[in-house]
């Protein structure tokens, strides 16, 4: 099988996953995967697409500049400048950009702190952290609706051969040695982000009983 099939289907069934989890609403999100190297190539979602539905016109071949390297009437996502700055600046080889309601959440709470920070969570290993009681973090970034702009801040973000960037009111941007760990990053990120919501919701709710009593 080719190295370009063997990508494109690694990249469509980890969109599938994310599919399933109901983390692309309204078209949100998109997802590319390294093809070559030198020069660079990878496979990015087309814009606008429900991705929810797997087709033969769910992704495309783009370059360094994130343009088109072969003739379609597909158009590479809005935002495959985040993409092509991840394969610019790293050597990972999947990233992967989801809308949820809870990194939209955690990212307006914590904005003005620039970062959230996680402490003593089990799964923060998934995140590649093993040492007991160890913390990650997760910077915010503004959100621009000019996309070279929103790319040149995100890139401020972008090193080391797996992170995750959060976008302000935007969503999540997680990248990887691969679609396995891209996925597995971006779970544990928003589990982090569920947990840490639901913990202050509990929390909150408490308060308010003990206030009334
Ligand atoms: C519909 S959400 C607005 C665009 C966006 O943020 C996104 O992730 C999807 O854009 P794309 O061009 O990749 O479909
Ligand atoms: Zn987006």
């Amino acid at each position: 099988m080719s190295i370009q099939i063997l990508r494109w289907n690694e990249l469509a069934d980890v969109k599938d996953e994310l599919a399933g989890r109901d983390w692309f609403f309204g078209t949100s999100g998109n997802l590319s995967i390294k093809v070559t190297d030198d020069p660079l190539t990878f496979f990015v979602s087309a814009s606008g697409k429900d991705k929810r539905k797997r087709t033969q016109e769910d992704f495309l071949l783009v370059n360094d500049a994130g343009e088109a390297v072969e003739r379609t009437h597909l158009k590479p996502s809005a935002e495959t400048l985040l993409h092509v700055e991840v394969y610019g600046k790293t050597n990972a080889g999947c990233s992967l950009h989801v809308h949820t309601v809870d990194n939209n959440v955690i990212s307006e709470l914590y904005a003005d702190q620039k970062e959230i920070v996680f402490t003593g969570q089990e799964i923060i290993k998934a995140l590649g952290v093993w040492e007991e009681d160890a913390s990650v973090s997760i910077p915010i970034m503004r959100n621009h609706a000019d996309i070279p702009k929103l790319a040149r801040e995100f890139a401020k973000h972008v090193y080391g051969d797996s992170g995750a960037v959060l976008i302000q009111n935007h969503g999540i941007t997680v990248w990887g040695k691969n679609a396995f760990e891209a996925k597995k990053q971006l779970e544990a990120w928003e589990f982090l982000f569920s947990y840490h919501l639901k913990l202050l919701s509990v929390k909150n709710s408490n308060i308010v009983s003990l206030q009334v009593q």
